[in-house]
């Protein structure tokens, strides 16, 4: 973890976004799509972490396959980050709207 910068930064974001939802008290299911975005740009970047290593293992010089295996690894991260946007502008937009502009 201390050599990875993105999986430092995604941590991060995690503890941001739990602690709004907490602060929120988000019902069951907006929990539930919370935690389904973090777990997708965890797990995904976790992939492409291990990708990374084993190509760079298996082929430290130039080749194109190695390039196709990291750069299809680096676009699962990017729908999975794209997913938990989206899903963060959906659950937690509503509510904090409500909190800083709500009657
Ligand atoms: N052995 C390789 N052969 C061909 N292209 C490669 C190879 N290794 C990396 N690349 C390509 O070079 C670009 C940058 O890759 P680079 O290895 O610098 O970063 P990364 O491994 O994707 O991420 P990180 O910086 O976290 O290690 C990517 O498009 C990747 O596909």
């Amino acid at each position: 973890m201390k050599n990875e910068p993105h999986m430092r930064m995604h941590l991060g974001a995690a503890i941001i976004v739990l602690a709004a939802a907490a602060w929120l008290k988000l019902p069951i299911e907006g929990w539930l799509w919370i935690l389904s975005a973090v777990a997708a740009v965890w797990v995904t970047e976790l992939l492409n972490t291990a990708v990374e290593r084993a190509v760079d293992l298996a082929s430290p010089d130039s080749n194109h396959l190695a390039k196709v295996a990291k750069d299809a690894a680096a676009g699962a991260v990017l729908v999975a980050s794209l997913y938990s946007a989206a899903i963060g502008v959906l659950v937690l937009g509503p509510p904090i709207w409500d909190r800083l502009f709500g009657g």
